[in-house]
Formats: structure tokens, sequence, C-alpha cells
């Protein structure tokens, strides 16, 4: 039986999520399923501005950066009032099901929407963060990694120039997954994580160490730490000054910010999204409802949206690896 399908685009943008919104139009095109894309994130569900999205959108679209869709942060929708709204431009738009393309915070409102929408609701994980609970990577995860890992090489180069120290703010909100990765593949020399963040003074200490062993080892050398946004208390300025006061000076501090959100989307961002993007389109029409799609062990798989939320913890032998050969290499 012919469905009607919609998709939104909710939360931080990443890298991948036009090549999912082009898995979706082939996948619906293909079952002869009408599909229309809401703009804006939740904004267009509740001011029902959308649009039809037909094969000829999906025309150069699996390598564009950002979302055609567009995305936003809704509090309207935080509202029963924006919540009841949304539910019932639905109805009247005839929408059988809704995918939602976002983070966390998105699945959280399309678990409350579910309260006012009898339709079907499937996330599919879209954040550079990887805070996901049920899916092992989120689209646009493994992009973050390699831009935040290229800017740290150029970053790299300058300060091995001066022989200088940088601290390197990478993004993640609270979680580690994205530093941890970028501090890895760029051979940084330390990295300050969430997980393990015990106390500034803590943590000062185990710079230090780190530092003065190294330039015994090895003389004046650049020293990249890496630093997970939203650890430091009072930011990178603090760390900066945390660190001049304990006698280590010309420390300069960077922050990669939003451009980490950008870019054409690296092949496993790409993979993903056209595997869940057609994975989800599959469900439609099934008993199947308010659940994340995801992949684990590179099998789809399918988790209550309510479970997304949950703790998601790092990997454990990167996290062994990280400690040998960063934050406690030299003891
Ligand atoms: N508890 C909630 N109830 C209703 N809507 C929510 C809730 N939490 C988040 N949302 C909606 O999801 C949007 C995106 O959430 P946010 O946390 O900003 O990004 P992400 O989905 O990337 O984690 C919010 O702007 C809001 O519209
Ligand atoms: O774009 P904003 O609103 O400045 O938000 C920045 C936050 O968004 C992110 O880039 C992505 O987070 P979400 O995918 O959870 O929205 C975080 O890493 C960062 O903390």
């Amino acid at each position: 039986m012919s469905k009607r399908v919609a998709v939104l685009t909710s939360g931080g943008d990443a890298p991948g999520m036009n090549a999912c919104i082009r898995a979706i139009v082939i996948a619906c095109k293909k079952r002869n399923y009408d599909l229309i894309g809401y703009l804006h994130g939740y904004n267009g569900l509740i001011k029902q501005e959308s649009i039809s999205l037909s094969l000829d959108s999906t025309h150069n679209l699996i390598q564009q950066g950002g979302t055609v869709l567009h995305s936003a942060r809704c509090k309207a929708f935080t509202e029963e009032a924006g919540l009841k709204q949304a539910a019932a431009n639905l109805s009247e738009a005839g929408v059988d099901a809704l995918l939602v393309i976002g983070g966390d915070g998105s699945f959280r409102g399309a678990t409350h929407l579910a309260d006012h929408y009898l339709g079907q609701i499937i996330g599919i994980p879209g954040t550079i963060d990887n805070d996901i609970a049920g899916t092992d990577a989120t689209i646009g995860y493994y992009t973050a990694i390699d831009t935040a890992m290229n800017s740290i090489d150029k970053v790299r180069d300058t300060a091995d120039a001066f022989e200088r120290i940088f601290l390197v703010e990478v993004m993640g909100r609270h979680a580690g997954f994205l530093a941890l990765n970028a501090a890895l593949s760029s051979a940084a020399d330390y990295v300050i994580l969430p997980e393990f963040f015990e106390s500034p003074e803590s943590e000062i200490k185990k710079i230090l160490t780190q530092i003065h062993a190294q330039r015994r080892v090895r003389g004046s050398v650049s020293f990249i730490v890496v630093v997970a946004e939203n650890v430091w208390p009072q930011g990178l300025q603090a760390l900066t000054k945390a660190l001049n006061d304990s006698g280590i000076t010309d420390v300069r501090p960077v922050t990669l910010g939003h451009v980490q959100r950008g870019g054409t989307p690296v092949s496993n961002d790409r993979l993903l999204a056209t595997s869940l993007g057609e994975y989800a389109v599959s469900l439609v029409g099934t008993d199947t409802s308010n659940v994340m799609v995801g992949e684990v062990n590179r099998e789809p798989t399918t988790v209550p949206l309510t479970t997304t939320s949950d703790s998601k913890p790092l990997n454990s032998a990167q996290v062994a690896l990280m400690k040998s050969i960063m934050n406690e290499r030299y003891g």
C-alpha cells in the first residue's frame, strides 16, 4: 500500500545528512511512497514549511555537507502546544511515517511527539559528537574526526616551528569521542576528555609531568594538548592561564569550532548515511515505531528512541592506547 513519508533534519547539522536524504528519496521512490521534506528542523513541522523531494533533488547530493532541508534548534517544540501543533499538522498532511535525522535532543523531542502523533516515528542518528547510544557511529562523526585531525596537523606545523605548546579545543558537547579520535589520529601529546576529567589541579599536574619528561628526553619540542569542549572550567583561556601560572609560557589556544561541522562527508559517513536511510524506509509500514536505526558491528539495528540518551562509553581499546602513547607516555 502506498505511504506518505516525511523527513527532517534537526539539531546540529552533520556531514552526511544530505547523503541520508538522498538514500531516503531513492528508497521511497522505489516503493512508490510520497516523500516530503520539512524545513528547519521541528520549526518546519510547526509552521508547515515543507518541500517535495523528487529524484531530481538527489543529483550531486551525496557529497554535499550541511543539509538541504536546513536544520535548527526549536524551542516551541519543547512545549506542549508546539508538539500538539506539529502532530496536528502531520495528521492533516496525511503523513504515515516521520523520519528524524538528528541527535539525542531531537530523539527526546520525537519521543514526546509520539504522545500526540499516531503515525510511525523513526530516528536516524546524525551528529558529529557520536554521543548516541545504540549505534557504533553517527552520521557526520567520521568526517568531523578527519576535519579536526587535518586542522591539528596544520597547528602542528606552526607549533613545531616555534617549539610551542598549543591547546586545541575540539567539539563533542559532553562526550569525548571526537576529541579522543582527533588526538590519536593527529599524534597529539595529551588529551583532556570529559570521561576522565577529575579536577583542574590534577590535570595540570599530569600535563606538566608529560611536558617536563618530554623535554628531558627530546629537548625543546612542540606539545599539543587536545581539549574536549565544555570540560575545562571557564574554557581554554583559563587553561592557558593555569599553564602560564605553572611556569609554562608561550602557550597558544586554538578553538576549532564549527569548521568541524562542515565539509564534504568522508566515505564512512556516506556509507553509514546511505545504509541507515534505506533501512529506515524499509521499516515504513511495519509495526516498528519510536525507534532509532543504527549500526552495530556493521549490522543494522533498531533501539527504542527512549534509550538513545543512555550513556555511551568510549572504546576501551582506544582508551588504553590513548594512555599508553599520549597521557601516560612518559610515565
Ligand atoms: N525534551 C524535549 N522535548 C521536546 N523537544 C526537544 C526536547 N529536547 C530537544 N528537543 C528538540 O530537538 C531539537 C534538537 O535538540 P538538540 O539537543 O539541540 O540537538 P541534537 O538533536 O543534535 O542533540 C531542539 O531544538 C528541540 O526542538
Ligand atoms: O551550533 P551550536 O548551537 O553552537 O551548538 C554547538 C554544539 O553542536 C555540536 O556541534 C553538535 O551537537 P548536536 O549534534 O548534539 O546538536 C556540538 O559538538 C556543540 O557543542
